[in-house]
């Protein structure tokens, strides 16, 4: 397990040696349990001034998706704020342990009251929601990465790629029941890992905290600073909003004393887990009362023996579904990131993704399961390189060489979502059986399969902060401009930048864009 600690304020100064690599050397040097504090803080520079341009417009289907431009943005997704609970305060990071960093050095309460704080995407829970919900991920700096110079273009870009898109992701979470089923089956998970933390004798509060919808890890830690409060970094509010009451956001009104953050994705990628972490990071720099709070993030887990257990029993269990069990090609299709993620900002995804089938299949052998396997990347959006091989074009190649039977293991989320449900199980199916492949099954995603949900408790006891820590850092934010909210300037970039955007939107190469991946 990979796990970092933190709170507190944490001087700069004390995180000598760090530097945008640091992912990339995180990676190679990484033992499996380790990571040290620089970590949160590389979060930051991995999208620092030099970072690539990398910008998404939109996509047509879930196997097939959008177009790129270059751009730049302004800050995060829509947000409203006032200035309570702007007293900023620093996170802090510091080593505890193997690989916990931690800090904290406060007597905020007698009581020991630990929360686990589940992070994960989110997902429109109605067809209304499809839209909003994309402007909040294309919005994301993480998610489209741009050079410091065309920040300001963020906002108008993903306002443009959201609309774009909306109609093709529309369709697929139409045909999946009009919305993502990540909410509840999210919200299944932190009670069952409530009540395994329970039976193995730890009273923990579980929160979900989703980074681009409902319920948002702002609401999920902050909502209670202030009860007019808007959101932070505060995505797009939609009348869906009124879904029901945010559930068991308040960290704050709990007096949690320690807690661990536990994202729902295997493997970290800066993407999903290193945006969310930036997402926190910012939010308990800005709270005095979280900013002393010890938490310990778990960064990764894919290499947990519960976890390859549960995997290698699903599938183990899927392969007896067919006639021959020994002739079947395990198919793992991981949902990719864009090949400069890897190359460039050291995302350690794919490597993690590699050790982790790895893994698995070992795992398989040891019950003497021998099946061949392959790793390909699905969910790629826009035209620049993704990781390959690709999942659609390795469907074809292995029908055409005469693979008669096939097992498809979603392996990067741990959730059914529009990606297992749409573009797997109707998608990639309907195109292996076209190139000859007979035989199609599917490994179902864990969800609360009790196994891997005892594992997850183990995770997070293993986890925990100690009540203190030595105080550590004060990491800065790739989005400081952030923390100056200013509706005129505001204003002012994105009309400029929505003139910008539009201009490199039509030209020539970026309608060719369009017309490849949007239509
Ligand atoms: C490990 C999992 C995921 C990685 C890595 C990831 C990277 C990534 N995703 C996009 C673009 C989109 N993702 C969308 C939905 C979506 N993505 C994941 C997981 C990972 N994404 C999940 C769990 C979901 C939610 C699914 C649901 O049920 O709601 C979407 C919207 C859906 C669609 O239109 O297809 C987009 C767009 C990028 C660009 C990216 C890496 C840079
Ligand atoms: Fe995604």
């Amino acid at each position: 397990m990979d796990a970092t600690s933190f709170s507190g304020v944490i001087p700069r100064t004390k995180l000598p040696g760090f530097h945008r690599n640091f992912a990339r050397s995180y990676a190679r040097v990484r033992p499996l349990t380790s990571v040290s504090c620089h970590s949160l803080e590389g979060l930051h520079e991995l999208h620092g001034p030099s970072s690539q341009a990398l910008a998404f417009l939109s996509s047509n289907s879930t196997s097939q998706r959008t177009s790129v431009l270059r751009g730049s943005y302004v800050c995060g997704p829509v947000k409203k704020r006032n200035d309570v609970g702007k007293a900023f305060c620093a996170v802090g990071l510091g080593v505890y342990g193997e690989n916990v960093v931690e800090h904290q050095s406060h007597s905020h309460a007698t009581e020991d009251k630990v929360g686990v704080l589940l992070l994960n995407l989110g997902g429109p829970d109605t067809l209304n929601d499809v839209q909003p919900f994309l402007f909040n991920l294309f919005a994301d700096p993480d998610i489209i990465r741009l050079p410091r110079l065309f920040r300001f273009l963020q906002w108008p870009l993903a306002k443009l790629i959201s609309v774009l898109r909306a109609p093709k992701s529309k369709e697929g979470y139409a045909s999946i029941g009009g919305g993502s089923p990540l909410r509840k089956i999210t919200d299944e998970q932190a009670d069952a890992l409530k009540m395994a933390l329970r039976a193995k004798n730890l009273t923990a509060n579980v929160y979900v905290g989703m980074r681009y919808w409902y319920p948002f890890t702002e609401e999920a830690v902050q909502q209670v600073v202030n009860n007019d409060i808007e959101l932070l970094c505060g995505p797009v509010r939609s009348s869906s909003s009124a879904l029901g009451e945010v559930r068991g956001l308040m960290i704050k009104r709990d007096r949690i004393t320690r807690l661990v953050v536990l994202p729902l994705y295997p493997q970290f990628s800066i993407s999903t887990t290193g945006s969310s972490i930036r997402v926190l990071q910012s939010i308990f720099r800005e709270d005095a009362y979280l900013s002393r709070l010890p938490v310990s993030i778990i960064r990764s887990w894919y290499q947990r023996e519960g976890y390859i257990t549960s995997m290698a029993d699903l599938i183990q269990k899927e392969l007896e579904k067919f006639a021959n069990p020994e002739e079947v090609m395990i198919f793992f299709s991981a949902h990719g990131v864009p090949v400069s993620y890897v190359e460039n900002a050291g995302d350690p995804y794919k490597d993690q993704m590699e050790e982790c089938i790895y893994l698995i299949m070992q795992k398989l052998k040891e019950r003497g399961l021998d099946n061949d396997h392959t790793l390909a990347y699905q969910s790629r959006v826009g035209p620049v390189e993704w990781l390959k091989p690709y999942t659609d074009k390795v469907l074809v190649e292995l029908g055409q060489k005469g693979v008669k039977s096939l097992l498809a293991v979603p392996v990067s989320f741990v959730s059914e979502h529009i990606e297992t449900l749409e573009e797997i199980d109707m998608e990639y199916k309907d195109l292996a059986l076209e190139s000859g492949i007979e035989n199609w099954g599917r490994v179902p995603a864990l969800n609360c399969t009790s196994s891997f949900i005892t594992d997850l408790a183990d995770a997070v006891i293993e986890a925990l902060p100690s009540a203190s820590a030595t105080v550590l850092s004060t990491p800065t934010s790739v989005s400081e401009e952030d923390d100056n909210y200013d509706p005129v300037r505001y204003a002012i970039k994105m009309f400029f930048g929505s003139i910008l955007a539009f201009v490199l939107l039509f030209s020539p190469r970026m309608l060719l864009a369009f017309r490849n991946y949007l239509f």
